[in-house]
C-alpha cells in the first residue's frame, strides 16, 4: 500500500446498518472517530456515504404496494436528514465541521458544473471542513442515476485528484468465490497485468446494497488505471482505518497505474455522458493511438452525429464503428460540420482533452 494524503472514503449502506436493518450508530461513531485519527495524521478526507434509504426505511413505514419510485424518494429524502444529522453529531464531538453535498450524474456531465463542484469541495477542505457526499436520490431516477455510490466515489476521487479511494463494505474485499464459503480466498492485490478477477464475482448483493461487488470492481479498476490506489475493505472491521494507515489492513488493494492529469480523469468517466459522436479515418486513428498522441483535426473526421456545444464530451469511433476514445469539443457541432474533412483547421479535440481507451 502507498502513502495517502487525500482520500475518498465510501461507506456502503451495509456498513451503517445492522442485520435487522436498524442503523448501526455504534459503528458509525467508531468510523467517525477513525476518520478523525486520519485527519490528525495530516490526511484530507472526503466522505461518500450511502445510507439515506436505509435510515428512512427504518423510520417511515410505507404501504407495500406504493410505487417503488415514490418509496425510494420518501425514504431517501427523510433518511438523508437523519443520516447527516447523525454524522454532524458524531463529528461535532471531535469539533470537526462537516458539509453536505448532494449530487446527480448531470453534475459530472457538464464541465462547468463539474468545476464548480470541484472548487466547492476544495474550498471546504482548505477550510478544514469535511465534505459528506451522497447522491440526490429524490431527483435521480432511472437514467439519471449513478450505478451506485461506488461510481459516485470513483467520480469524486477523479474530480479532486485523490491519491486513494477506499470502498468500505461488509466483506474484507474480493474473494475467489462466495465470501461466506470457507474455500474462498481473499484476493489481496489486483495489478493491471493480472488475469481478470471479475469471473469470481457473483451478482449477489448484501441486503441493503445497490450495485454489488461487480460495480465495486469495475470502479476500482477504472480508478486504479487513472493512477488512484484503491482499497476495498470491511467497514465493520475494528480499526479498519487505523490498520489502513499502518498498512496492515486485510483488504483487496488495486495497484495504481501512472497518474493521468485532471481533464483526462474527467473524460475517462465520460462514457455515459457524451453528447455527440464522431467517426474518424484510419490516418487519424493511427495518429490518436500512437505513442505520441496528437490532437484531432477536422481533416481526419468522416462523420459527425448529434448536436453539441463547445466543452461537451464526444465519443470517437473508427471507421468500423469501434469505440476508441472520448474528447472534449473545442467548438460546436455547427462549426465542426462546416470544417469536416478540411485541411488547416483548428483541432476539434485538443490533445489535453483526449482520452483513448485501452486497446487490446
Ligand atoms: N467474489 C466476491 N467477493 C466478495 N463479495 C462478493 C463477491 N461476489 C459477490 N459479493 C457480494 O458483494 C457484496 C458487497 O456489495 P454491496 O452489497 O453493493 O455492498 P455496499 O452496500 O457496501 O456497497 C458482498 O456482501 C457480497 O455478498
Ligand atoms: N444514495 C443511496 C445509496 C445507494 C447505494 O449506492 O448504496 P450502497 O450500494 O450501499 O453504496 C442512499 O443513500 O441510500
Amino acid at each position: 500500500m502507498l502513502d495517502s494524503k487525500l482520500l475518498v472514503i465510501k461507506i456502503g449502506s451495509n456498513v451503517l446498518t445492522q442485520e435487522n436493518g436498524l442503523p448501526d450508530l455504534e459503528r458509525m461513531e467508531e468510523l467517525v472517530a477513525q476518520i478523525q485519527e486520519l485527519t490528525a495524521l495530516g490526511k484530507k478526507v472526503v466522505l461518500v456515504s450511502s445510507g439515506a434509504v436505509a435510515f428512512g426505511r427504518q423510520t417511515i413505514p410505507l404501504p407495500e404496494k406504493l410505487n417503488p419510485v415514490f418509496k425510494k424518494q420518501i425514504w431517501a429524502s427523510t433518511g438523508q436528514i437523519r443520516l447527516i444529522n447523525q454524522y454532524q453529531n458524531f463529528f461535532e464531538k471531535h469539533k470537526q465541521p462537516v458539509a453536505q453535498i448532494l449530487v446527480t450524474k448531470e453534475d459530472f456531465r457538464d464541465r462547468k458544473h463539474f468545476l464548480n463542484m470541484k472548487n466547492c469541495v476544495q474550498a471546504l477542505l482548505s477550510q478544514g471542513i469535511l465534505p459528506i457526499i451522497n447522491e440526490n436520490d429524490t431527483v435521480t431516477i432511472t437514467e439519471l442515476m449513478f450505478t451506485d455510490n461506488d461510481e459516485l466515489a470513483s467520480l469524486t476521487a477523479a474530480m479532486i485528484n485523490a491519491d486513494t479511494m477506499m470502498l468500505l463494505t461488509n466483506v474484507d474485499g474480493i474473494f475467489t468465490g462466495n465470501p461466506s464459503d470457507p474455500d474462498s480466498e481473499l484476493i489481496e492485490k489486483v495489478a493491471s497485468k493480472m488475469p481478470e478477477v471479475s469471473k469470481y464475482i457473483s451478482a449477489s448483493k448484501s441486503s441493503f446494497g445497490r450495485g454489488g461487488m461487480l460495480t465495486k470492481y469495475a470502479m476500482a479498476k477504472k480508478s486504479a488505471d487513472l493512477g488512484i490506489q484503491v482499497v476495498i475493505a470491511n467497514g465493520k472491521r475494528e480499526n479498519v482505518l487505523g490498520e489502513f494507515a499502518d498498512k496492515t489492513l486485510r483488504c483487496t488493494w488495486f495497484e495504481p497505474q501512472k497518474a493521468k492529469h485532471g481533464a483526462k480523469k474527467w473524460l475517462a468517466h465520460g462514457e455515459h455522458y457524451y453528447v455527440g459522436e464522431i467517426t474518424i479515418n484510419e490516418g487519424a486513428k493511427s495518429s490518436l493511438t500512437a505513442e505520441v498522441i496528437r490532437s484531432l483535426l477536422p481533416i481526419g473526421i468522416i462523420k459527425l452525429e448529434g448536436e453539441f456545444s463547445k466543452g461537451d464530451i464526444l465519443l470517437i469511433r473508427d471507421e468500423t464503428g469501434h469505440k476508441i476514445g472520448l474528447g472534449r469539443a473545442e467548438y460546436s457541432s455547427k462549426v465542426a460540420n462546416e470544417r469536416v474533412g478540411q485541411k488547416n483547421q483548428k483541432a476539434l479535440i485538443h490533445y489535453d482533452y483526449l482520452y483513448i481507451f485501452d486497446h487490446d
